[in-house]
């Protein structure tokens, strides 16, 4: 029997319990909050965009959203940052990635204040994250790592398969993974030979961006497979990137979409978000 890894249930599981730390913040005159900067349209940015603001809402987070057409320039949005970093009232700050190519992304998230930072993207966080002393971390990942956790999926000594090197998915997913002691193998689509890896996997992780990608013929019987991809299918359907009805059945574990690895990416924003705010009173 095949353990299909339920995002949304822990997910529910942690914001019932971040209610409660936003009441206790709330009596301290303190509103936690959140900036979000979305440029453009980007499917998977929208969906995003949508449950976060449910879910902060359900929670007593305030929200703030700073929404600008494609042909907005770096100007503009650094000036807008540059507000956000010295206001009391904001303790988290998001730019939705992708930026259109006219703007440089990693300028842009250079330019963010290092402890609002609530994606971990800034390079002093992803630093601090691949030295093992994360101050920030990166959501997708650690959302990954927790629903790994509650389902007690040990990763020490295990070897796990990363597919993708994202600077918002692969690459920090590498370093959480390695400062729990998983051998850790990253592929991409430079990489030759990617079935013989990802057959090696005990755990695969595939964040590409490609509907239904993933084979039964790509891995080995009893992997656990998480799936990040987030992708509309020829029938206009969300899928994953990986075939889940050809592996789920010879998976010991995986994660569905939706209802897996999405969900606990919101719980964690939400989580860092309170946590941010909490530590301006020394909580
Ligand atoms: N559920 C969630 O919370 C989240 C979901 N997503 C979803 O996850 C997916 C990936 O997102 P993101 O990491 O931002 O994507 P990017 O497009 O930034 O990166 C894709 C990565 O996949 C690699 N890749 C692409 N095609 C192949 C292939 N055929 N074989 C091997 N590697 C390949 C690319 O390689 P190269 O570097 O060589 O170009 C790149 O490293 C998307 O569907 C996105 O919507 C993203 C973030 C959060
Ligand atoms: N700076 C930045 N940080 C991100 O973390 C980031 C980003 N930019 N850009 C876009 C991608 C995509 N992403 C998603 C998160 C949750 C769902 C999500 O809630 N998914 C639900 C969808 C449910 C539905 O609406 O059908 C699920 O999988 O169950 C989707 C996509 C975060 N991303
Ligand atoms: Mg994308």
């Amino acid at each position: 029997m095949t353990e299909i890894i339920d995002g949304r249930a822990l997910s529910h599981k942690i914001r019932q319990q971040l209610k409660q730390r936003t009441v206790l913040l709330r009596a301290r005159g303190i509103i936690p909050a959140l900036a979000v900067i979305l440029v453009g349209s980007d499917n998977a940015s929208q969906i995003y965009v949508r449950n976060k603001h449910r879910a902060a809402a359900e929670i007593g987070l305030a929200t703030q959203d700073f929404k600008f057409p494609d042909t907005t320039t770096e100007e503009e949005l650094l000036e807008l940052i540059t507000k956000l970093n010295v206001d009391p009232k904001v303790h988290g700050i998001l730019v939705q990635l992708p930026l259109p190519p006219q703007i440089n992304a990693a300028k842009i998230t250079a330019a963010i204040n290092p402890i609002k930072d609530v994606d971990g993207f800034h390079p002093l966080n992803v630093g601090q994250l691949f030295l093992n002393d994360p101050q920030s971390l990166p959501c997708t990942p650690h959302g990954i790592m927790r629903l790994l956790a509650e389902h007690q999926i040990n990763v020490a000594g295990k070897h796990v398969v990363i597919v993708g090197r994202s600077n918002i998915v692969g690459r920090p997913m590498a370093a959480l993974l390695l400062n729990a002691d998983a051998t850790v193998t990253i592929t991409h689509s430079k990489t030759s030979n990617l079935r013989e890896l990802t057959q090696q996997a005990d755990i695969l992780i595939v964040a590409i961006g490609r509907a239904e990608f993933i084979k039964k013929a790509d891995v080995k019987p009893g992997v656990v497979v998480v799936d990040v991809g987030m992708n509309r299918n020829a029938a206009g359907k969300l899928v994953g990137d990986v075939d889940f009805t050809e592996v789920e059945p010879i998976a010991t574990a995986i994660t569905p979409v939706p209802g897996g690895v999405g969900p606990m990416t919101i719980a964690m924003l939400l989580e860092q978000t309170v946590r941010f705010a909490e530590r301006k009173i020394g909580g």
